[in-house]
């Protein structure tokens, strides 16, 4: 029986765009089908290491691939793990990524204004795998069966909103998909995939490491098949594989192209893209292992999702053990992708043991270190490379600052924040400090949600006047770690953050405090006891009237917001409000009070002081309308 499927509506919007795509590097489909080939083959030896019952055959683990020139198709096939009906459908025929919705509107916008570009970033980005066979096909056809079970299935689509199901009984373990090819067209790239000759070179090009053979044209007697290269004498035993299967990583350094090294972390990222930098290290002696690791040159789509995943993949004596190895790599450096290839694991280690092994915690501890240096080296050896990486990755980096004790240093050492010492360019924390005038003791932020608004905050104005430079934080993450990282720096040297929004601070050059004031401010402390803790006079304020100050460690107001609408419950947090008290209006208000206490205009004009304050520091009013009225009525008075 035949079924016929719909596409769910992301998947189908995005065969649609693979299928006039204009992704000019058309070869790149079979990377991709044979990329998963090999994680299919991946699963399975490891599948049937963890299940002795399972009852497969893993002596010839191997990706085919079948070329007829007469039917124009090219055919890959695997005996891996296979699909079952239901994976089929839900594997294939939806998109179930973090991040699918907002990635495709973009990719729909720059594929319909024409820019290539663009497109090739997008789609670089999204990682699109099977799909991408539609770039050359105008039909594909998919036989699998899951090891272990019987029967398999037949699928089939033109990629037009649906794909048909079939039930197939004897079908062979594994995956194999027949992908019927569109006319060749030299313009678009689009090349003679039912070529031998140009599918070795592909092969040879992007998928060389594979550690599985690739066949080509493969006899069961292992005779010589007619369209192979001749000239190629290895190649006339076809039965021997066409790639040569090296572990980048156990190779010499010298010996290992760029190329290479991208091509391999295209396979293990599903990124399309050229990574940014490569890190290899290695460990000796008792717990001998190797890593190959990279920066990606851009966020990876769901790295700001709750389910992102951890891209290094662990290996154990170059047999694949499993990817997204989170006993590896901390949660904030879930960008950095590769393999780590250890010597002395047992292969059927479980993720649960891995936490516990103190082989598996060093090597964790080297390739932290290792990312953190890597990433503040990239800093002075290429600027550019660093503000690629800072711009898609620093707030994930960040996030170790509230996780990562042992690495606190290390991460501010590594991060770059934005200061009123330059209107664009970030600042190193080591360069602050060496800016900071004779008489400053702290590192001085402010945090918020946008650089426009910190920049404009009363809170401020005094620390400009006296030259005292200003970290903007205006991420999420910074209200957090700011309340976490007391200092930066180590021993004497240590530079504590302090808040310019939170605590006492005393800019004032002559100690001299302004007399008389303090009826104002035990009268104005009463008046608006239900939303400040005490009114105060301020030294940092220089031409705002008023601002409103948190306590040291206190929650600051929008991470109090924020905690609130996720539902959190937070005790009200009552600031300080503090008077400018060379401001007309307060000198005016203090006057006011003088000569008449009891007037409730002169508490109405209090009370907007409080609100504009709140205002000014882009804080949002309990009750818009009721300031409103107050400064109505206030300005009548004035006319
Ligand atoms: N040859 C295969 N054998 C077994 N399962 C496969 C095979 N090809 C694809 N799959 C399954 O289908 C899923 C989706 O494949 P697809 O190529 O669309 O995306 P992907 O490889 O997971 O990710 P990406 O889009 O990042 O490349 C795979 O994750 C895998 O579970």
């Amino acid at each position: 029986m035949t079924e016929t499927i719909e596409f769910q509506a992301e998947a189908r919007q995005l065969l649609q765009l693979m299928i006039h795509s204009i992704y000019s590097d058309k070869d790149v489909f079979l990377r991709e089908l044979i990329s998963n080939a090999s994680d299919a083959l991946d699963k399975l030896r490891m599948e049937s290491y963890r299940d002795k019952d399972l009852g497969v055959d893993t002596s010839d683990l191997h990706v085919e691939l079948r070329t007829d020139s007469a039917a124009r198709t090219i055919t890959i096939a695997d005996n891996g793990i296979g699909m079952s009906r239901d994976d089929v459908v839900t594997l294939i025929g939806t998109i179930a990524k973090s991040g699918t919705a907002e990635t495709l509107a973009k990719l729909r916008e720059a594929q319909a204004s024409g820019s290539e570009e663009v497109t090739a970033e997008l789609i670089g980005q999204f990682g699109i795998g099977f799909y991408s066979s539609f770039m050359v096909a105008d039909r594909v056809e998919m036989t699998t069966r899951r090891a272990g079970t019987d029967g398999g299935v037949h699928w089939e689509s033109a990629g037009e909103g649906t794909y048909e199901l079939s039930e197939v009984a004897d079908a062979p373990q594994g995956t194999s998909i027949t992908v019927h090819l569109k006319a060749e067209d030299a313009e678009d790239n689009l090349h003679d995939y039912a070529d031998p000759a140009v599918v070795k070179r592909i092969v040879k090009r992007y998928s060389d490491f594979i550690t599985w053979p690739i066949l080509l044209n493969p006899t069961a007697d292992g005779a010589v098949v007619e369209g192979a290269e001749e000239e190629d004498s290895e190649q006339e035993a076809s039965n021997e594989p066409i790639n040569s299967r090296k572990a980048l990583w156990a190779r010499p350094r010298s010996e290992v192209s760029d190329e290479e090294y991208a091509e391999f972390y295209r396979h293990v990222s599903h990124d399309w893209q050229e990574p940014l930098e490569t890190m290899r290290f290695t460990g000796e002696g008792t717990f001998e292992y190797q890593a190959l690791l990279f920066l990606p040159a851009h966020a990876p789509m769901d790295l700001y999702y709750r389910d992102a995943k951890r891209g290094v993949q662990l290996y154990v004596k170059r047999v694949f053990v499993m990817e997204d190895c989170e006993a590896l790599v901390p949660e904030y450096l879930r960008f950095v992708k590769g393999v780590v290839d250890a010597q002395d694991l047992s292969l059927n280690v479980s993720r649960e043991i891995l936490q516990q092994d103190r082989q598996i915690q060093l090597i964790r501890k080297r390739l932290v270190k290792r990312v953190l240096q890597t990433i503040t080296a990239l800093r002075g050896e290429d600027a550019e490379k660093y503000d690629t990486f800072w711009r898609e990755c620093g707030r994930a980096l960040k996030e170790g600052l509230l996780s990562d004790q042992d690495n606190t240093q290390a991460i501010l050492e590594a991060s770059s924040f934005a200061s009123t010492h330059d209107p664009e360019k970030l600042t190193t924390l080591a360069d602050y400090v060496a800016r900071m005038p004779e008489g400053q003791e702290s590192i001085y932020y402010v945090t918020g949600e946008s650089r426009a608004a910190v920049e404009n905050s009363p809170h401020i104005e005094a620390f400009r006047a006296k030259g005292y430079e200003v970290l903007l934080l205006t991420d999420q993450v910074d209200e957090v770690w700011v309340g976490m990282v007391p200092s930066y720096g180590a021993g004497d040297d240590a530079k504590p953050f302090a808040s310019i929004a939170q605590g006492d601070v005393d800019l004032a050059d002559d100690a001299e405090k302004p007399e008389g004031f303090d009826d104002l401010l035990s009268w104005m402390t009463t008046t608006l006891a239900d939303d400040v803790s005490e009114v105060r006079l301020s030294t940092r304020l220089t031409t705002s009237p008023a601002c409103l100050v948190g306590e040291v460690g206190g929650l600051p107001p929008q991470l109090e917001q924020m905690m609130r609408s996720m539902g959190q419950e937070i005790p009200v947090q009552k600031r300080a409000l503090e008077l400018n008290p060379k401001h007309p209006l307060v000198e005016n208000l203090k006057a006011a009070h003088e000569a008449r206490p009891e007037d409730a205009g002169v508490a109405e004009t209090a009370s907007l002081l409080h609100d504009m304050a709140l205002l000014a520091e882009g804080g949002e009013l309990k009750e818009p309308s009721a300031f409103v009225g107050k400064l109505a009525q206030r300005l009548a008075a004035t006319l």
